[in-house]
């Protein structure tokens, strides 16, 4: 029995400030520990959940799986880059350990093979391989990851730049993988939701469409006619 045996058919939700708001007024560990509780509350089946002092915080208040990630850096591999970023995140008290498996250098100069046997060599945590393409999930269980989600497909130049979420990836991993796969990216409403699992997946992961106030009110103000010639960036009081 493994803990992903717990997210089997359910919602995961990803409760993390904008990452490229760096005052967006979630960015607080304590206000994600209280946006983690009431996604538990609502149904999710397991959080996932970005950095240290985030997973802690909401460790320290729930039960139920974390998925954790540590976004570092500025170069195209920023989540979880290397084995060391992996280990902070178990030690804080994630359950698996999302690591970015894209087809692309790693800053540390390691193979995401390599960086899998550093994380097993230290944890018991899993290790959520996150891929944008076919491809990758395939050499990510290769390299012995245990579960492999969608996470960055559109984000990368492998994948395609659509607005929703990448449904053909996941039903093609089904396809192709041992593991359980998880849908993530994009997802935005609940028909979404259940083409992802009828593409077979595991469970899904919705963010933003749930977690960010900010990215959802964003996404509403210019359907009103006080957003004409409002400036674009404008924050409540
Ligand atoms: C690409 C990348 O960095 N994705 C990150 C992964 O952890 C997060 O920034 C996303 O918010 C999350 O995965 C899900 O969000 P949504 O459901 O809004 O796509």
């Amino acid at each position: 029995m493994s803990v992903l045996d717990d997210l089997t058919g359910g919602l995961v939700v990803s409760c993390q400030p904008l990452p490229d708001e760096p005052d967006d007024p979630m960015r607080d560990p304590y206000v994600q520990g209280r946006v983690a509780a009431a996604v538990v509350r609502g149904g999710a089946v397991a959080v996932r959940a970005n950095g240290p002092a985030d997973i802690r915080a909401i460790r320290a208040v729930l039960d139920v799986p974390v998925i954790g990630l540590y976004k570092h850096g500025t170069d195209d591999i920023f989540i979880t880059p290397t084995a060391a970023h992996a280990l902070e995140v178990a030690r804080a008290g994630a359950d698996i350990i999302a690591v970015d498996a894209t087809d692309r250098p790693r800053p540390d100069g390691r193979s995401f093979a390599d960086t899998v046997r550093a994380i097993r060599e230290r944890t018991d945590a899993l290790v959520l391989a996150d891929v944008s393409t076919t491809a990758e999930g395939v050499a990510a269980v290769e390299a012995g990851a245990d579960a492999v989600a969608t996470t960055l497909s559109g984000y990368t130049l492998a994948s395609p730049q659509t607005d929703g979420p990448d449904l053909g990836l996941v039903a093609r991993l089904v396809a192709l993988l041992p593991v359980p796969v998880i849908a993530e990216g994009r997802y935005r409403t609940k028909e979404q939701i259940g083409r992802a699992f009828e593409a077979g997946a595991h469970a899904v992961v919705m963010g933003n469409a749930v977690t960010s106030p900010l990215w959802i009110t964003r996404r509403l103000v210019p359907a009103t006619p006080r957003a004409a010639g409002a400036p674009e960036k404008r924050e409540s009081r």
